[in-house]
């Protein structure tokens, strides 16, 4: 959804404007002076303007003077209820891409905006892509509508006005290589070579030769070839530790330059990439901590485009002007339930990955607008996940997790058979008294010797007198009597 800013002195204009922009689904902006209107541009992302051009304190001519002036290339439609040849003119002049007299007729307005979109989009993507092809991508060239892509864009504004090395962490395809030529070109290096390389995608060797040099190579190497400009080392989490030492070598500036004959000090700007966390790969011995921090310097951090949901309606078209310019199609936009399709997928190849999916919906669309239908992958990846989330919730919820110490006691099974009880304990788990055991004792003699007096006497080694004594201390008289 395009934002508009409409600056007009009149509330009852800005109040009609701002319902006719919203019927036709841009999100309007309201500022109700020149100077307020200045501010929004600034603060905001806005498309178009439309400008009223008698204002007290800041007229529409000096609003747009000024606005040429900071670099706001956006179009601006201006209106006036003193629509005199001479303002025509100098408006035009300063850039105006249309003029009406009010009362304004809604729909030529709209159609008026629509054009002025739609030509606003093409200079930017052509500007972009003629910025690539001569090397010059700049942060402008990088759509961003969301604040967290705004604050990557602002660190790679800082990052431009020195020379320290950059360390950008992001996933694949979130537009590190784009964040690193712009902060190329933002430098004093812009102009200089610009020398990307990619550490992931070849054998040590041949990686060693392309950065340092080998015996015999006659072709200079990346750090040569990137002389006085700057050096882009995209993956640098897959260096080998050998090639790690000889980096930190060039750092420590006991080794100026990679090539031996070369007397020249090396005077190359480092911005290396990773996908993986550096911190990490050190603590898990895999990356030098030595070299992360010469490295870490400067950190930039590209957020992975499912968090950056806003920045998509901006990507999609400036990807669907680029396509069907380079496919010579007519494609006007995509319908808003194909937006709010790609808003609802997570993209994990990020910008790359929605680049390619508007490339091949602009070579299936039938007609003049992208529909869901130009999406199937994107349609099923996000129905399986419908389903995925449907089976979830009719499986019983799982229990919260306990700590250890507060889990339920497990009940042990009951066994069939009964315990046999412990002969010196109590029912509690006490040891019994001495009595309590001598009865029991005796009992069981008895038992075994069916009563047999001198047989029990005999084998507690006492008296049968003293068993006698006992037994009735006890009360075990006829526990002999049944035994026998
Ligand atoms: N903010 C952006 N605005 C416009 N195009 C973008 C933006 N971010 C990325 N792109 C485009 O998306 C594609 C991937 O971007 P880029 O190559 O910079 O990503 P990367 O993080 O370096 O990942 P990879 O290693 O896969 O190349 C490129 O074609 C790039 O032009």
């Amino acid at each position: 959804m395009a934002n508009i800013l409409v600056i007009d002195d009149d509330p009852i204009q800005c109040r009609l404007s701002e319902e006719m922009l919203k019927t036709h689904g841009y999100e309007p902006l309201i500022a109700q002076s020149g100077a307020e209107g200045l501010d929004i541009l600034e603060s905001q992302n806005v498309q178009a303007v439309i400008l009223d051009l008698v204002m007290p304190e800041m007229d529409g001519m000096t609003v747009l003077t000024k606005m040429r002036e900071r670099g706001y290339a956006q179009p601006v439609i201006v209106q006036t209820a003193h629509p005199e040849i001479e303002n025509i003119i100098s408006a035009i002049r300063l850039g105006a891409t249309d003029f009406f007299a009010k009362p304004i007729s809604q729909e030529r307005l709209v159609i008026s905006l629509q054009n002025a979109l739609k030509r606003y989009e093409l200079e930017n993507c052509l500007r972009t892509e003629t910025h690539r092809h001569k090397g010059a991508l700049s942060f402008a060239d990088m759509a961003a509508k969301s604040p967290a892509m705004k604050k990557s864009i602002a660190h790679g504004e800082k990052a431009a006005a020195t020379q320290i090395p950059v360390l950008i962490e992001g996933e694949a395809g979130t537009g590190r290589d784009m964040m690193a030529r712009a902060i190329h070109h933002h430098a004093k290096r812009s102009g200089k070579p610009f020398i990307a390389i990619n550490c992931s995608t070849m054998d040590a060797d041949a990686l060693e030769a392309l950065l340092f040099g080998a015996p015999d190579q006659k072709e200079k190497t990346a750090f040569d070839k990137a002389q006085g400009g700057t050096l882009y080392l995209d993956e640098i989490g897959a260096l080998s530790m050998e090639l790690q030492g000889r980096l930190l070598a060039l750092f420590t500036g006991k080794k100026l330059s990679t090539s031996p004959n070369d007397t020249a000090p090396l005077d190359v700007r480092l911005i290396c990439a990773t996908s993986k966390r550096l911190l990490n790969l050190t603590k898990q011995k895999q990356f030098r901590e030595d070299l992360y921090y010469r490295l870490n310097i400067f950190p930039i951090y590209m957020p992975p485009l499912r968090d950056r949901a806003d920045d998509i309606a901006e990507l999609v078209s400036h990807f669907i002007t680029k396509f069907s310019v380079a496919e010579g199609r007519r494609i006007e936009g995509c319908t808003p339930q194909t937006m709010e399709l790609l808003r609802q997928y997570e993209w994990p190849g990020n910008v790359r990955q929605l680049e390619n999916a508007i490339y091949r919906a602009i070579l299936l669309a039938e007609d003049g607008i992208l529909t869901p239908n130009e999406f199937p992958q994107i349609q099923t990846s996000l129905a399986g996940a419908e389903q995925l989330r449907a089976a979830l919730k009719s499986m019983s919820p799982q229990a919260a997790p306990s700590h250890i110490d507060a889990a339920p006691q497990v009940t042990p099974l009951k066994s069939k058979t009964k315990p046999i009880k412990d002969r010196f304990l109590t029912e509690e788990g006490r040891i019994n008294n001495l009595a309590q055991v001598e009865k029991e004792l005796i009992e069981f003699a008895l038992k075994k010797h069916n009563g047999k007096m001198s047989a029990v006497a005999r084998t507690l080694g006492i008296g049968r007198s003293t068993l006698y004594r006992k037994l009735k201390e006890y009360g075990l008289e006829d526990a002999q009597s049944s035994a026998a």
